[in-house]
């Protein structure tokens, strides 16, 4: 038995960081929303109790620590299931690049295997079971276009945006997130208005959203590599309608609704980085 499921990159329309808690987690606000760029995750049903992981990237890890392994042992250790998997990843997504990619593998294995052993979790129950993975799993379990709030595990859905280009570029720089995180100072950050997105996202205001783009996180990797505000610089040139870098960085996006202006923006960033992309915004929820 094979089961395939598609896991969408995402991109943070807005982040806002309002304070450090006690556990060493951020509180956030983010306005989250898939776009249209995706790993693909095919799952076969091993017989045997075993849990393997392969990809082809030579970035992600083929053994315990990919976020698709722990996702399958997760729940395989919680509901007792005796089957095995085996997961390959054909992994599209640029790696530790504030998309989400490792997230929304992780979050597809939590899919997947819910109907491939049969356990008939709901996908709040899924989303939960996703925050023990990492902050960004419960959005990436739900995909769409959310308000996630906590540290990132509560999820609102809101409506998608209008669809339109979302042109994508990744300097050949990894960025970790927690280091973003550790060099942040709250107070002294920019933070964007999160209820003036979630309220153009409602109206279906493509100016509104690309008015309030905002990333508290931005300027922190902005400071470490200044690649971020070269890409940010000329995609605006190039005449974006929004720039923003996407979570921790090192990823920067631009929205474009005329084709010709996308397909400029794309251009113009291609002989300046290896990895970018011009793809279709997603925002509402797919069905498998
Ligand atoms: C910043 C965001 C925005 O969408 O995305 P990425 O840039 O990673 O894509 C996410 O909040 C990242 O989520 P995720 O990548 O799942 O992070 P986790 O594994 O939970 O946490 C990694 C580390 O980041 C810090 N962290 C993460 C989330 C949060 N709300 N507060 C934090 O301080 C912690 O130091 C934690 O140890
Ligand atoms: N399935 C996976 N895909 C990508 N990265 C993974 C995966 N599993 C574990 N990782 C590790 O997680 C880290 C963050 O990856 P990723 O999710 O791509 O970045 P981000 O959190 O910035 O969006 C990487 O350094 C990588 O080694």
């Amino acid at each position: 038995m094979q089961i395939l499921e598609k896991a969408p990159a995402k991109i943070n329309l807005s982040l806002d960081v309002l304070h450090k808690r006690p556990d060493g987690f951020h509180e956030v606000e983010m306005v989250m929303t898939t776009v249209d760029l995706a790993d693909r995750v095919e799952l076969t049903l091993l017989q045997g109790d075993k849990i393997t992981v392969e990809s082809e990237s030579r970035f992600v890890p083929n053994d315990e620590r990919n976020l698709a392994y722990r996702a399958a042992k997760l729940i395989k250790d919680r509901f007792g299931v005796k089957q095995g998997v085996k997961i390959f990843i054909e992994k599209n997504i640029p790696v530790a690049a504030g998309l989400a990619g490792g997230s929304s593998d992780a979050a597809a294995v939590l899919r997947g295997v819910n109907r491939m052993w049969e356990l008939n979790l709901s996908l709040d129950e899924l989303a939960e079971l996703g925050a023990e993975i990492g902050s960004d799993v419960s959005f990436c379990v739900f995909g769409g276009t959310a308000l996630a709030t906590g540290r990132g595990e509560k999820i609102q859905a809101i409506p998608a945006p209008p669809p339109c280009w979302v042109v994508l570029s990744k300097p050949t720089i990894g960025v970790s997130t927690q280091s973003v995180y550790q060099r942040l100072d709250v107070e002294d950050a920019e933070h964007p208005d999160t209820k003036a997105m979630v309220e153009a996202l409602k109206e279906g205001d493509y100016e509104g959203i690309c008015a309030n783009v905002g990333n508290t996180l931005e300027g922190v990797t902005l400071a470490m590599h200044e690649e971020v505000g070269q890409i940010k610089e000329q995609m605006k040139q190039a005449g974006a309608d929004a720039v923003l870098m996407s979570g921790s960085g090192p990823t920067v996006f631009s929205l474009v609704e005329q084709d010709a202006r996308a397909q400029r923006i794309y251009n113009s960033l291609k002989g300046f980085c290896t990895e970018v992309y011009m793809v279709r915004m997603l925002g509402y929820k797919e069905t498998p």
